[in-house]
């Protein structure tokens, strides 16, 4: 699988993990040696999900728990693919980390302030952002043995 596939597919994998009923989120952080560092996905704060209904404003977005549950001392230099495109909130925390660049799946909020305002600090930060493009378009998983 090329490496991009395989990172891409991370994301999309720890997006399945979300219970949001709406858009399931994954993120997936590559530093400059093309290893694995962080994957996260959209969820509820630890100790929160059973005691609170779903809501957008306490969720927390999968770039934050991608970037809280990193592996290595720092994120400077890393990739972050994404399923969505990231909000506002996490184009500053994307930024902040030093991370160099954004590939997305989704850009379904385009048009949206948040999205837009995104768009804006990554150009002013000179982080740039694209589209993924697949090489393979479907990862088949067989989890059972035969
Ligand atoms: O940067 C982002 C933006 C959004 N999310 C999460 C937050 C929510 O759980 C969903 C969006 O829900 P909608 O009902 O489609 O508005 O996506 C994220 O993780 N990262
Ligand atoms: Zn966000």
């Amino acid at each position: 699988m090329e490496p991009e596939d395989y990172f891409m597919a991370a994301a999309v994998l720890s997006a399945r993990r979300s219970r949001d009923p709406s858009t399931q989120v994954g993120a997936c952080i590559v530093n400059q040696d093309k290893k694995v560092v962080g994957v996260g996905y959209n969820k509820m704060p630890n100790g929160c999900e059973d005691h609170m209904p779903w809501s957008r404003s306490k969720v927390c977005h999968a770039e934050l728990n991608a970037i809280l549950n990193k592996n290595s001392a720092d994120l400077k230099g890393c990739s972050i693919y994404v399923t969505l495109f990231p909000c506002n909130e996490c184009a500053k925390l994307i930024i902040q980390a030093g991370m160099k660049e954004v590939i997305y799946l989704s850009d379904k909020y385009n048009t949206s302030p948040e999205t837009q305002a995104a768009k804006l600090m990554f150009k002013q930060a000179k982080i740039p952002f694209r589209k993924f493009l697949p090489k393979e378009t479907e990862v088949v998983l067989q989890l059972q043995s035969v």
